[in-house]
């Protein structure tokens, strides 16, 4: 227990501390100050042997006290309380339970355990202990631990008293805090003033009539100029190409560098790697991620600031702090405000440059553009188009009308519609001009803006006159060719046709109506095959397969209307499909009726006797070969009949040869009229008549010449009278040959003859 002497000391070295601490209290310019100050006043005027201020804080997850200011002997005592669990906030030691709890904490020997912790530190010889809280308006800042050397110290009037001064320390800190708050936030103001002062300065600039470059120095200037920012008076403004960044613009830089910083890839150095990230570099000091070097360069941090637009990387605001620069929220906040300005204004300043390219364009365009409103009231036309509009005399452009009624309705209901829905329309018309109608190919375009709606109208004509004279000449050609070629094939004297692969009709002349008899209507349905004859349909087929290929020549017979069947030769063959046509054969074809008919007449000349009609001497023989050679081969008889006019020389004599000639003719009349149509009758020769008679017997055979020669006596001929033949008979011996057979029946006429004519005789 202390003595009343003792007790008596420690109250005056707890007055004795709170007075000597109300200087301290009033004039403390700063709250460091004051704990220090009170520190000190503990221990020099209240003579105990150690004070400190402890202040919770963190070290990663865990809780500590932090040691704000102390004085007198402590002998490593902080470390320990600090450092030690037990004394942790999270502890129970005499300061963290004064703090956690808000109530004042005494321990008054070194061996009381009541305070786990407190037996285990090293008091530094000290006895007692006094953990003090320091609370203003219900917020603890921490506690004022004071050490007696004296075991017993701090009874309830020291307590009260030492109280008294964690009371008044507590509402100093406050108020030092307040006046902190207060002169950081006229500060903040003052700086926010400033700082809304240049970006509105900044911003103007892009409504300013200069350059990219001169903009972009003078937001060098302006930054330089906000006197809160830690800037060195030196920076530059980088503009990105492709992956590349060019230095652009640049205030105070060293040339060399300048030269260095030229270009610059995305990636390399501070701004590179600024424009690579999209995200600001930050650096104190001069770094080796800083290779652009040159002789003499000092050490400097850097603010490197990509400057942003929605579709991507713009540039880099590169700015230069003094070596060890702290950053600080409010000065990276504002860099990131005038990195955005700038992106803001290099936007405008390339939408600008786009928008001019594109004006100079347009007006320069050999086309007409008319700009206007979505609702189509035009507001600008191009070089091109206002001469046109000169030249028409149109002055009132807001309600000028080039296109007809008609052409301009279609705009109306059609073109503008369609372009507002699709974004563009396209069509053709034309333009009305004073002496003459322009044709014009045109265009109508509508732009969206950013919220996706139409933001304006464009039409775009183009002179198409030349394209349509040259289209109206071409067509012209086209139509004389066609012309051309009517003529051509309707002059042909054969018939024409043009067949698709199908083999139907797409085309032909004049000719192939007027001798097929058909209409047009009709051909334009068949094929042609449909007017082969039946009997040549299969050929007609095939060779119109074949001349899909290659060229055929065919003789065919084709029926007409009527059904008259008309022999043609015709020449077919493939082609190439003229453009938009499915031709696919082309051919010609000639009427063949009167070569036919020649051809008939030539035969029958060769194989017929051109006196009486009958067959000659050397188409009969064919005629008996071919009949000796079956009789061979089926044993069939076969009796040949030879007869000769009596006494024709006198009637030749007596009445000329022109009765004589009729007189043959007379004979082979009657004797043609008296035969089987399976006898063959010829003119041997002279006044010799003979007839093959097939099938047939020598007494048939008999019996026949024996009508014969009665038929030919009976009938009378004028002005000859009667006239009678001799005939030999002889039936065919098999396999004995014509030769023989001749021989044997001109033997058995011979005996007629002999006999004394007008009988028969058989050989
Ligand atoms: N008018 C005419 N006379 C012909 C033709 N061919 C032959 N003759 C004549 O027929 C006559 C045949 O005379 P011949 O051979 O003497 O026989 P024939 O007078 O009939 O006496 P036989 O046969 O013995 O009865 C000749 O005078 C021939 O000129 C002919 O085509 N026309």
């Amino acid at each position: 227990m202390e003595t009343k002497g003792g007790v008596e000391s420690c109250m005056n070295r707890a007055l004795a501390t709170v007075r000597a601490a109300t200087e301290v209290l009033t004039s403390a310019g700063c709250e460091a100050d004051l704990l220090q100050g009170i520190c000190d006043i503990t221990v020099h005027h209240g003579a105990y042997r150690f004070a400190w201020v402890a202040y919770p804080g963190e070290d990663g997850a865990n809780q500590v006290l932090r040691p704000m200011a102390h004085a007198g002997y402590e002998s490593g005592y902080l470390a320990q309380v600090c450092t030690g669990r037990a004394s942790s906030c999270a502890g129970s030691g005499p300061a963290t339970t004064a703090i956690r709890t808000g109530k004042t904490v005494i321990v008054r020997s070194d061996s009381d355990s009541s305070i786990p912790g407190c037996d285990k530190a090293d008091f530094g010889n000290s006895r007692s202990c006094i953990a003090l809280p320091l609370r203003w308006n219900k917020e603890t800042y921490g506690a004022l631990v004071i050490l007696a050397s004296r075991t017993g110290s701090f009874d309830q009037r020291e307590a009260e008293e030492l109280g008294e001064l964690a009371d008044k320390l507590s509402a100093g800190i406050y108020s030092l805090r307040l006046k902190k708050n207060h002169r950081s936030v006229e500060r903040a103001l003052r700086n926010e003033k400033e700082a809304q002062e240049a970006l509105s300065r900044i911003l103007s600039l892009g409504l300013r009539p200069i350059s990219l470059v001169e903009k972009l120095d003078k937001v060098l200037d302006i930054l330089f100029e906000v006197s809160w920012l830690g800037l060195e008076k030196e920076g530059s403004v980088f503009l990105a190409r492709g992956r590349e960044l060019r230095l652009v613009a640049q205030r105070h830089l060293n040339p060399e560098l300048q030269c260095l910083c030229d270009s610059v890839p995305f990636g390399y150095c501070l701004c590179g790697q600024a424009a690579a990230q999209g995200a600001t570099v930050f650096r104190q000091h001069l770094g080796d991620d800083h290779p652009v070097r040159f002789d003499g360069i000092t050490d400097h941090g850097h603010y490197c600031q990509p400057i942003l637009s929605s579709e991507g990387v713009l540039g880099v605001l590169n700015l230069y702090v003094p070596a060890g620069h702290i950053q600080d929220d409010a000065e990276s906040a504002f860099v990131r405000a005038v990195s955005d300005s700038l992106a803001g204004i290099i936007e405008r300043e390339l939408a600008d440059q786009e928008r001019q390219r594109l004006a100079a364009v347009v007006e320069a365009s050999p086309d007409y553009v008319c700009i206007g409103d979505v609702d189509a009231t035009p507001n600008y036309f191009n070089g091109r188009a206002r001469a046109l509009l000169e030249h028409c005399g149109i002055s009132d452009y807001a309600s000028c009308r080039l296109f007809s009624d008609e052409a301009s309705e279609r705009i109306r209901r059609e073109g503008i519609p369609t372009a507002l829905r699709e974004g563009i329309w396209q069509s053709e018309g034309v333009i009305r001009m004073e002496n003459r109608n322009l044709p014009v190919s045109q265009v109508i375009l509508a732009p969206r803006d950013g919220s996706g709606k139409p933001a304006f109208l464009a039409t775009i004509c183009r002179d198409i006159s030349d394209r349509k004279e040259a289209e109206t000449a071409a067509e012209q050609i086209a139509v004389r060719e066609k012309q051309f070629a009517n003529a051509v094939i309707n002059s042909l004297p054969e018939i024409f046709f043009l067949l698709d692969f199908s083999g139907r009709l797409l085309r032909w002349n004049v000719n192939f109506e007027r001798e097929l008899g058909y209409t047009s209507e009709a051909l334009a349905q068949m094929r042609l095959t449909d007017l082969a004859a039946p009997s040549d349909f299969e050929a007609c087929v095939e060779a119109f397969t074949a001349a899909r290929v290659a060229g055929v020549s065919i003789e065919v017979e084709l029926q007409t209307l009527t059904g008259r069947k008309v022999p043609y030769v015709i020449n077919a063959m493939p082609i190439d499909e003229p453009e938009h046509t499915r031709a696919a054969i082309v051919g010609v074809g000639m009427d063949i009726s009167n070569r036919k008919a020649l051809e008939a007449e030539m035969e029958r000349r060769a194989c017929h006797d051109f006196l009486t009609g009958l067959l000659n001497r050397h188409c009969f023989t064919e005629h008996l070969e071919r009949e000796l050679d079956r009789a061979d081969r089926y044993e069939c008889p076969v009796t040949l009949i030879l007869l000769d006019i009596d006494d024709f020389k006198s009637v030749n004599d007596a009445h000329g040869h022109d009765v004589g000639d009729r007189a043959l003719k007379h004979v082979a009349s009657c004797l043609q009229n008296a035969v089987r149509s399976a006898d063959v009758l010829a003119r041997w020769g002279g006044e010799e008549f003979v007839i093959l008679t097939p099938e047939t017997q020598l007494e048939s055979g008999r019996f026949l010449a024996e009508k014969l020669r009665v038929e030919l006596e009976r009938a009378r001929f004028s002005p000859v009278g009667t006239i009678t033949a001799s005939f030999g008979i002889a039936e065919y011996q098999p396999r004995e040959g014509a030769d023989t057979l001749l021989k044997r029946v001109d033997n058995a006429l011979y005996a007629a003859k002999h006999a004394g004519r007008n009988c028969v005789h058989r050989g």
